[in-house]
């Protein structure tokens, strides 16, 4: 490189001089499916500028993946090929291993485990194995000392986990929470807009590798608890506590209820939410109303939002691609980059020694407002009933909605209430379920105001 006027000056010569090329780290991907392949494309396509940040080369030099003759889009050929992913471990000829088989438990684990027994660092996209050993996989990390990085497992592409772990070091959190699982989003966005049965949208986000193996992780919300109990341990500075989170999914979110939120100016989100209270810390997991001019109403598709409070950045809200090859790849190889760069971070942000023992709150607890919609018979006193119900647990309402008329038929009625305590909330519709008018189960949906 020259001066800007042409000259070499004193000095500048150093610059002239090629530099050695430092020896490329080498990677094992185990698991060469969608994200695996996926960070094998991207290790490729953008090598030179990957290895200019990395301050040395990244390269794949062995896999592991069940079925040698699929067409992954990637060349495999010349690459050491695993049959069995464990024995990656032992290999010495491996710098870090990329675990991208999936699951909590089998291969997954044991390899995660095993290349830290032998001092190698990892990077995993696995949110399930993390949320469900991750205390312990970050004990068995801090005493090898080795690095155990995972972007890729909460929102994907987005840099969530760098953002909490280093951007937001210096705050105290109060809250982190967002549009976690970006199946569901899909899922509610396309139901919405395009009128489509649920069971045909999911199909679709199977087919666009934006779902895990069990879709049931997805929709059953367990996806999103998965990474919101990880968000809520870097966020709070504790071992990560799945059993915590209260979970629900978007199963039962029908049709009818996206387009009543719509006419209340709502648009429903499968949300996960960890706030530090004052006794504790709660962690939840459910489908939201929330109001559809707000930002987190506004991100769609397979886009997903993490909105953290800190008590001296105020609130940041990032938003991007949640699920998919691309995003995933993303955050596999940035994290291979800060290892590439020697950048070590404690797995949970702090010392396991040091982190907190706060106390997880229990749902009943929870104080919020809610939309309450019942299919009821159109017969005069049904609504005395259902208020009289909610008079009885101290709930106050907001407002109410009746569509229609049709005397001696179910007509849906919508409810949304003021804030009331959860468990005061769950006594009442257990009440309102048994009116003899009320022909449905009905379907209660929190609102949020994130
Ligand atoms: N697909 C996505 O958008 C995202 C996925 N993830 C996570 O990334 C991981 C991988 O997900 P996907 O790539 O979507 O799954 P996938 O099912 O497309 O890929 C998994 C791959 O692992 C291989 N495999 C299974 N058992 C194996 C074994 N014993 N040894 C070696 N290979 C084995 C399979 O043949 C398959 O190619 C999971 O933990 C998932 O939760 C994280 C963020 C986004
Ligand atoms: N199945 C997950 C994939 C990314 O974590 C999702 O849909 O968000
Ligand atoms: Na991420």
């Amino acid at each position: 490189m020259s001066a800007p006027d042409g000259r070499s000056g004193a000095g500048r010569g150093e610059l002239t001089r090629p530099r050695p090329v430092a020896r490329p780290l080498a990677v094992a991907i185990a698991g060469l499916g969608t994200v695996g392949a996926g960070v094998a494309k991207l290790l490729r396509d953008n090598a030179e500028l990957i290895a200019a940040r990395a301050g040395r080369p990244i390269a794949v030099t062995a896999v592991s993946s069940r079925d040698r003759t699929r067409d992954r889009g990637v060349p495999v050929a010349g690459l050491r090929w695993y049959e069995d992913a464990v024995a990656i471990a032992a290999d010495p000829a491996i710098d870090v291993v990329v675990e991208t088989i999936g699951g909590s438990e089998g291969p997954a684990r044991a390899l995660v485990e095993a290349a830290i027994a032998a001092g190698k660092p990892v990077v995993t996209a696995n949110k399930a194995l993390l949320a469900v050993h991750g205390a312990a996989l970050a004990e068995q990390a801090e005493a090898r000392g080795v690095t155990l990085a995972f972007e890729a497992a909460v929102a994907g592409g987005i840099p969530a986990i760098k953002a909490l772990r280093e951007g937001l070091a210096a705050n105290r959190i109060s809250r982190v929470a967002g549009i976690l699982n970006g199946t569901c989003n899909y899922i509610l966005t396309t139901m919405r807009e395009r009128g489509l049965q649920f069971a045909e949208v999911l199909a679709d986000a199977q087919r666009l590798g934006y779902a895990e193996a069990d879709p049931a992780f997805d929709i059953d919300g367990v996806d999103a608890a998965h990474k919101l109990a990880i968000l809520a341990a870097l966020a709070f500075g504790r071992p990560v506590d799945l059993g915590a989170v209260h979970i629900e999914g978007i199963r039962e979110v029908s049709a009818l209820d996206i387009e009543l939120a719509e006419e209340l100016g709502y648009r429903i989100k499968l949300l996960g939410i960890a706030k530090r209270e004052e006794s504790g810390i709660s962690t939840r997991v459910h489908p939201c109303m929330v109001p559809k001019a707000a930002a987190i109403g506004r991100v769609e598709g397979v886009f997903n939002a993490v909105v953290a409070e800190g008590d001296f950045v105020g609130r940041v809200m990032l938003e991007g691609r949640g699920a998919g090859a691309g995003p995933t790849a993303s955050a596999v190889v940035a994290d291979l980059i800060d290892l590439a760069r020697g950048r070590l971070t404690p797995v949970w942000g702090a010392a396991t020694d040091a982190l907190s023992h706060a106390p997880s709150l229990p749902m009943e607890k929870h104080v919020g407002a809610y939309y309450l919609r019942l299919m009821v018979l159109d017969r005069p006193g049904v609504i005395a009933d259902v208020t009289g119900v909610l008079r009885d647990h101290a709930i106050s309402l907001e407002s109410m909605l009746q569509r229609g008329r049709a005397p001696g038929e179910a007509v849906p009625i919508v409810l949304t209430t003021h804030d009331c305590v959860e468990g005061r909330m769950r006594e009442a519709l257990a009440r309102i379920e048994a009116l003899p008018t009320v022909v449905e189960k009905p379907a209660l949906i929190r609102i949020e105001g994130l």
